[in-house]
């Protein structure tokens, strides 16, 4: 349905997005996951119509974005991060006037805003200058704005940065509805592990520029299956210890957590011993300990050698 073909973009000298190729079928749920910086904006914004790429393509339904950038962006709903609404106007009034920019007049527009009001659950306040609306209320008619010309496909771009967690689990919840109830494919950005793995089928892991790895969740997961980590509460900062564990051979990774340290090492390798005795040694008191399966945040300090929010 939309796929990506070798996209690249150079700004200067820096490749913000390198020989991207990811793709879109039909219904699917699709997250591009990356820390601040990793070119999720730069390829969407492609991908969209929005940006041209320094080489490469994108192909809606075989047809070159690049080459039908307005016939195409028709068809496309883009939820860009920045808010693009006019604050001195109500939301109905916003609503109104970018339904006519999608060609929508009448009846037809009357019943379209009722329907995507409804549907980010804006009802009530659609009368009130968007000036007055909570950071939350504006990315809703943000998205709003996206569904008024039926769009087969939403492309959002981080839509819940910077709101509270009331309006993002209903943001959430919304792009989930669209996709499992109304069977809308979506493309959906996040730096956020945890949004990606409710909403999306499948997902795209990016870091500077690159597609690194790429499946469901599950087959994420996966990589590090040979592997478990090992969650350790400690009563307070452990310096000495922390690098005690980095000298083990074998304990794969150590990285400091809020509350601890979190190890990674081979699955059934029997190192509780020897963790227990290095606190010993250093004199630290273990609060508590858990084994856990790896999650998609693991993956991604796997792969990268870093946390997804550095
Ligand atoms: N217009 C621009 N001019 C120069 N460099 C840019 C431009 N837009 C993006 N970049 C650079 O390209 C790289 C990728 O940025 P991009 O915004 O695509 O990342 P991102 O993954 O979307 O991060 P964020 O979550 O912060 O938006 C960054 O190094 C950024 O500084």
């Amino acid at each position: 349905m939309l796929e990506t073909v070798n996209l690249k973009k150079v700004f200067k000298r820096n490749i913000a997005a390198d020989d991207v190729n990811l793709y879109l079928d039909e219904g699917e749920s699709v997250g591009l996951l990356g820390p601040n910086g990793a070119g999720k904006s730069t390829t969407i914004s492609m991908m969209s119509t929005l940006m041209k790429p320094t080489t490469g393509d994108v192909k809606w339904n075989g047809r070159s974005v690049i080459q039908n950038p307005s016939e195409i962006r028709k068809e496309l709903g883009v939820v860009p991060q920045e808010i693009a609404l006019y604050q001195e106007l109500t939301a109905l009034e916003n609503l109104k006037f970018f339904g006519k920019i999608y060609g929508l007049s009448g009846s037809n527009l009357d019943r379209k805003i009722e329907e995507v009001v409804d549907h980010v659950g804006l009802n009530e306040r659609q009368n009130e200058l968007v000036k007055n609306y909570s950071g939350g209320m504006k990315r809703r008619l943000n998205i709003a704005v996206a569904l008024l010309h039926e769009p087969e496909i939403i492309i959002m771009d981080e839509p819940t940065v910077g709101i509270d967690p009331q309006s993002r689990n209903y943001i959430l919840e919304m792009v989930r509805q669209l996709n499992k109830e109304k069977g809308m494919t979506v493309l959906y950005t996040s730096h956020y592990m945890e949004e990606v793995e409710r909403l999306c089928d499948r997902i795209y892991i990016m870091d500077h520029g690159k597609i690194i790895a790429t499946g469901t969740k599950d087959e994420l997961t996966s990589i590090l299956s040979s592997e478990e980590s090992i969650l350790i509460e400690l009563d307070r900062d452990q310096p000495n210890l922390i690098e005690r564990y980095k000298q083990q051979e074998s304990i794969l990774q150590v990285t400091e957590t809020e509350k601890g340290i979190k190890l990674i090492v081979p699955k059934g390798s029997h190192q509780l011993g020897t963790i227990f005795d290095l606190a010993e040694e250093e004199q630290a008191q273990i609060v508590s300990m858990n084994v856990q399966v790896p999650t998609l945040e693991d993956v991604f300090l796997h792969l990268t050698g870093r946390k997804l929010r550095d």
